[in-house]
Formats: structure tokens, sequence, C-alpha cells
């Protein structure tokens, strides 16, 4: 879909609009001259217009499809119009203001005003190796936001097995010990709920149809047909229980484990064997939920999926649940979670909110964030810095690993905590 670039109101009505081919316009507010070198940003804005190769890239106002999101428009110079993309990944409610930076000719890093060091960074990826697959699928121009994470968040865990042998089991043991620590990853299925199970708690029960749809809008990390049913892990399904500062834990067939390994999403895959096969038909019998054509099923694809536990570089663990209390052990003791830990803790570290001002520069991969802060606070942190070097991931999961901390603004250059 394209359009003249005329024919669309881009009035900004706050000063902010650059026009094409022009840099883009930026402030500093008191930052010493050595940290403003390179800055490219554009701030207090509610539209940011990046420029990549041939089209610029119109972050901000509303979402034409939607009231809550963010709005993303691409004008292309090469054929001189605009361009709705296909918008992919958790896409960002829409922002008061915000500074954009190319990164790496292949994503836009957006640092929010008014907003927690949670949620200040995200990253429209325009170019990545993501992206570009989704273009071909689409046949569209396609773009896909994905949040940034501060700090090294403790990575995802993905478990895995054959139906039956104690996945859930062993999963329900680890909320129910560390409530705080951990978050499921509540799937899709398209087979229909058991007696126990609980919408949206076990699984979100759906039609076919809406799946297949919600599929080719791009809302799937991994999708999978599994025992004749599909299953999938939304995006937003992983990004809820990151939201809650809980390590997520995902419950899915060896399909799914392949197509996580392959996706910007980083997690330890462990996969749960029955101690026998005898033993794993005894307790997918015992646990009377499936019919004898299911289980028969289940059976065979159990011998499909115990096959490719050593296939190289899928499951980073492969632990043997005879005995339940001993499997458990050893699956707490390869998370790290040894005797007096403490159950409550919450898996990410919290940090302070962003004081409601603040202002964005850069000097390489770093960002400057220039805060207006309190008078009683202002000697100490008015300055922090965002350090891009370590971000690893990306859409359709989330940009992990970058660093924040609290910059002395007297100094000539920007050190990390520990340089
Ligand atoms: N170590 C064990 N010894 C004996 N029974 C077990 C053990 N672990 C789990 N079970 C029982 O085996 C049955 C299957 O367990 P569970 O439902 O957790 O399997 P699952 O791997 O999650 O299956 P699915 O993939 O079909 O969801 C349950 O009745 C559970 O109580
Ligand atoms: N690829 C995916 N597999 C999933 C997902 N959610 C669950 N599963 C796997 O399906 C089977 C059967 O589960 P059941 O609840 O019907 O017994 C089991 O192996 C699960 O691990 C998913 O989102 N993606």
């Amino acid at each position: 879909m394209g359009f003249k670039k005329d024919g669309l109101n881009l009035s900004c009505g706050t000063g902010t609009h650059t026009s094409m081919g022009e840099a883009p316009a930026f402030v500093v507010d008191d930052l010493p001259e050595s940290f403003s070198n390179g800055f490219d940003m554009k701030l207090k804005a509610n539209r940011t217009h990046t420029i990549v190769g041939n089209k610029e890239y119109v972050i901000g106002g509303i979402d034409d499809e939607s009231t809550s999101t963010i709005g993303v428009r691409i004008f292309d110079n090469s054929i001189g119009e605009w361009v709705i993309p296909t918008v992919l990944g958790t896409k960002p409610k829409p922002f008061e203001g915000h500074s954009a930076k190319l990164l790496k000719e292949d994503r836009i890093l957006v640092v929010k005003e008014n907003s927690n060091l949670d949620d200040c960074a995200w990253f429209l990826e325009v170019d990545t190796q993501f992206v570009r697959d989704q273009k071909k699928n689409f046949e569209t121009e396609v773009v896909a936001w994905s949040k940034g994470v501060i700090g090294d968040t403790e990575k995802p865990i993905v478990i895995s097995g054959p139906s039956g042998v104690g996945k859930g089991t062993l999963i329900s043991k680890l909320m129910k010990e560390f409530p705080a620590m951990f978050g499921f990853s509540v799937s899709h299925t398209t087979r229909a709920p058991r007696e126990k199970e609980t919408i949206g708690v076990h699984y979100h029960f759906t039609e076919r149809s809406v799946m297949e749809e919600e599929i080719k809008a791009g809302k799937f990390l991994e999708f999978a047909s599994v025992h004749g049913n599909l299953y999938g892990t939304s995006i937003e399904a992983v990004d809820v229980v990151a939201d809650a500062g809980k390590r997520c834990i995902l419950d899915i067939d060896v399909q799914g484990a392949r197509s996580v390994r392959a996706s910007s999403l980083e997690a330890i895959f462990i996969f749960i064997c029955p101690p026998s096969f005898e033993e794993l038909e005894e307790r997918l019998r015992a646990r009377g939920t499936e019919t004898e054509e299911q289980i028969q099923k289940r059976l065979r694809n159990a011998r499909a999926e115990l096959e490719q536990r050593n296939s190289p570089g899928l499951f980073d663990h492969i632990l043997v649940n005879d005995n339940l209390d001993t499997c458990y052990q050893s699956l707490k003791k390869l998370l790290g979670l040894n005797e007096g830990v403490d159950t409550t803790q919450k898996s990410t570290h919290k940090m302070t909110d962003l004081p409601i001002d603040h202002s964005a520069s850069n000097i390489d991969q770093k960002i400057l964030i220039n805060c207006s802060m309190a008078e009683q606070e202002k000697e100490t942190r008015n300055l922090f810095v965002l350090d891009l070097s370590s971000i690893k991931g990306g859409a359709p999961a989330r940009t992990r690993g970058l660093k924040i901390y609290a910059a002395d603004p007297s100094a000539d250059c920007i050190n990390g905590p520990n340089s």
C-alpha cells in the first residue's frame, strides 16, 4: 500500500519534523561537549524521522489500526510513496515523547520519555534477519518491535520431552516453591480443555481458524502441529512473564524447542526423559486424560521425540524423571536453586525509575540519558548511561543485556562501573 508524501498530514506542530535528507534535529540539555559527539537523536518529539538507506521511518502518533499502539510509517524515496508496513512484535503503547537513533543500519533504538527503566528502551527492527525473513513471508514492507530488557535477566527455560513424562508435574513443583521467581508461558492450543484445566492458566484454548490467522499475523514465537492439534507460544505469553519480572518457563514439544533454538530468544533447553518406554505408557494411561487412540498416537510420537534428545546443539541438559523428587532436585540444581535460596526472591533485579524528564544523546555504543532530578538528588545521579555494547536477541523476542548505570558528568569519558 502506498501514497504520496504530500497526501499525508505529517505536520507535528511541535517543531520536530525533519525534512527528508536533513540531519535529525537535536537538543542536549547541559551535556558536556565531549558527551555529544556523533549525537543524531531527536528529542522531546512525539514523532521522529530516521533515515535508513532510501527509506525514512516515521515513528510516533497513533497506529492506524489501533489507538493503543504507536504508529510506524515509511516514506520510500525510491518510489516516492508512503508505505504502511506490517508491524510485528509486541507494540509499545503511544509515547508522550521519545528519541530515536539508528543502530547498525538494521534497528532503531527508541528511548521513551517519562518511563521507568524497565520500559525505557525499545527497538524497531527494520532490516534484521528476522525482518528480512518476514518480508519474504508477508511480501510487504515489515518492521518488528522488540522491547529492550535492562540487565542480564536470566534466560527463559524450555522444557521438552514426550507426553506423559512429567514435564507439567515438575514445572508445577517449581512454580509452587518459587512463585515470585518463575512464570509459566501460557501456550495457545486447538485441543479441547481437559476437565481440570482453566482457560488462560493452562492454555489459551482457541479455534484452529483463529490460531491460523494469528500465526499468519506473526503473533507466535513458535508453533507446531502436535498429536493432531496446533500448539504455539505467542510472543505475548513470554513478554507477560518478563514484564512481571519473572523467569519464563516454556513447556513445548521438540519441534517447538527447535524453533525457539533458531529464534532470537536465548534460553536454556532441558529434555525430560522417562526411565523406560513402559513406564511412560503407564503414566500416560494412569493420567486418564486421553482416549486409547490418542494414547497410541502420543506413544508413537514419543519414540520420535526420544530419538531427538541427542540432536546436536538442541538440548543443553537431559534429565531422567524416574523418582519425581530426585528429578526435581536435579532440575533445581541445574537452575542454581540450591538449598538456602530465598524462595520469595524475584528473578530480575528491579531498578529505580527514570525521572520524569529526560533527554538522550550518544557516543558510540553508549546512550546518555540526562534527567531532570529533584534538587536534593541533582548532585549525584542526573546522568545515566545505557550501554548497548552487549545487546543480544531481538525480535520476535526481546533485546536483552542492556546495561544502565549512573555516570559522573564531570568525567571526560563515560566509563562503566567496572572500568
Ligand atoms: N516421576 C514420576 N513418577 C511417577 N509418576 C509421575 C512422575 N512424574 C509425573 N508423574 C505422573 O505422570 C503423569 C503425567 O505427568 P505430566 O502430566 O506432568 O506429564 P507431561 O510431560 O506434562 O505430559 P504432556 O506433555 O502430555 O502435557 C501424571 O499423572 C503425573 O502425576
Ligand atoms: N510446540 C509447542 N508444543 C507445545 C506447546 N504447548 C504445549 N506443547 C506440547 O504439546 C504436547 C501435548 O500437550 P498436552 O497439554 O496436550 O498434553 C506436550 O509435549 C507439550 O509440551 C506450545 O506452545 N508449542
